[in-house]
């Protein structure tokens, strides 16, 4: 038997995602709970065969994409990298950073979650006996060749038509010759496998899957979400089903899975306040996420302030958890998120609940109250834009307005007036 190949995944994450109009890019869009680019590299982090991981990021979500490997902790990255304007100037920028020691390169679109373990094995094996190879589906409609002026000019044989996804998998000096001479020739393709092809490699069709979807516009979200489900359905089904068909293997499963639970659940938060008139009337919106379940808290409150709702809107979110937990917490309250990242709540709190000299900080009775849930679990806080169609934040505020619209106003006991 020969060695093992080494293999390094480049994962592209440089796009600005302008067709899913969202103000925030989509491969930073949660589904079912985990943003898409994180779905995206645990499959490849799981895969046996993948030794390296590079992730290619924006300039504006370097950060972000940061924070997600900080986040997830994930051990094959081994770096985050800056792309360029187009796919294939990004893709170039991460094949300059792949080693030498790399004989197989995978390059995969961070926005298409459901590449699987097998399609990354077979279009291993595939590039090894072919120098490349892409994952692709034949065409099921019919597809034309059309003129500028939308009149269809040609009807090309189905059968010989195929949807082209990603993994697309070469022999490392191939790659890196062919996207050497396209940058030199001036060819820009939306694949990789054009680029092979233009510098005159053959590159093999490897059969994938109709699921592998790269989510591009919003109704794809609908579809991810779908898929997704029925996936965690599938998982819970074979564990419920699991001791009576395995036998034996179960036990050494039930241990693993024993030594699994002292490691923390990961749970995502998001929480959003709301205020009618501020003072006024208010309440608060919380939606946990962990795994495919989702579960929402709200309450309104007769007399209160947005800020107290937007803190307490947290508290609720945290003491809702049964067991420290690992939670990513959203919220659109630079209020909050900034109190605790920038340090100034541990400032306070150290200088008596004071926020200078003269001047008293606000809500002291909440900020306490959030500082034991923040020892009791590892939050990470990250801040949305209120109202830009994130979807876990425009629930919350749904949530919250609902429940001051709902009546029966509970009292802000400690929310003293100015
Ligand atoms: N300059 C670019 C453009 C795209 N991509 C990545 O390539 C993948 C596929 O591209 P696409 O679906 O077109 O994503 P976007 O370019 O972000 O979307 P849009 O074209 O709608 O703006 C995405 O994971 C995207 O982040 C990239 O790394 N660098
Ligand atoms: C690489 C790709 O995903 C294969 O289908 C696709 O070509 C990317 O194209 P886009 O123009 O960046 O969406
Ligand atoms: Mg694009």
């Amino acid at each position: 038997m020969g060695e093992k190949l080494r293999c390094t995944a480049i994962i592209m994450a440089a796009g600005k995602g302008k067709r899913m109009q969202t103000a925030v890019s989509k491969q930073f869009l949660p589904v079912c709970g985990k943003e898409i680019l994180a779905w995206t590299v645990d499959v490849f982090e799981k895969s046996p065969l993948v030794d390296n991981i590079l992730l290619m990021a924006s300039a504006d979500g370097k950060e972000d994409v940061q924070h997600l490997w900080d986040n997830y902790g994930w051990k094959k990255v081994a770096a985050v990298l800056e792309g360029g304007k187009e796919r294939q100037n990004s893709v170039a920028n991460g094949l300059a950073a792949v080693g030498e020691d790399t004989d197989i390169v995978l390059i995969h679109d961070g926005v298409r979650p459901f590449v699987t373990e097998e399609m990354i094995a077979d279009s291993i094996a595939a590039a090894q006996a072919y120098g490349g190879a892409v994952i692709g589906v034949p065409a099921k409609d019919t597809i034309k060749v059309c003129s500028a002026d939308g009149m269809a000019v040609e009807t090309p044989d189905r059968s010989t038509l195929w949807q082209i996804q990603t993994p697309q998998t070469f022999q490392r000096s191939l790659i890196v010759d062919a996207y050497e001479k396209a940058e030199k020739d001036g060819f820009l393709g939306t694949d990789d496998a054009s680029v092979a092809e233009f510098a005159g490699h053959q590159v093999k069709v490897v059969m994938g899957s109709y699921r592998n979807i790269k989510i591009t516009t919003k109704e794809d979200l609908v579809i991810a979400e779908a898929f997704l489900k029925e996936e965690s359905l599938k998982e819970n089904k074979k564990e419920q089903t699991a001791p009576a068909e395995k036998g034996n293997s179960v036990k050494k499963e039930s241990h693993e899975r024993k030594a699994e639970s002292k490691d923390q659940k990961k749970v995502v938060i998001y929480t959003d306040g709301a205020c009618s008139g501020n003072p006024g009337a208010g309440g608060y919106g919380v939606v946990l996420i962990y795994g495919g379940t989702k579960r929402e808290l709200s309450e309104g409150y007769r007399l209160t302030t947005n800020n107290r709702m937007e803190v307490l809107a947290v508290i609720k979110g945290l003491e809702a958890l049964k067991e420290p937990c690992q939670v990513t917490l959203y919220s659109d309250s630079k209020y909050v998120v900034d109190a605790i990242q920038k340090g100034w709540v541990t400032k306070w709190k150290a200088n008596g609940w004071y926020r200078n000299k003269k001047e008293r900080a606000s809500n002291v009775d909440l900020w306490e109250r959030l500082l034991v849930q923040l020892e009791r679990h590892q939050v990470t806080f990250q801040w949305v834009k209120g109202h830009a169609d994130n979807p876990g934040n425009e629930r919350c505020d749904e949530l919250a307005r609902g429940a001051i619209a709902a009546g029966n106003l509970l009292e802000d006991e400690n929310y003293q007036m100015p």
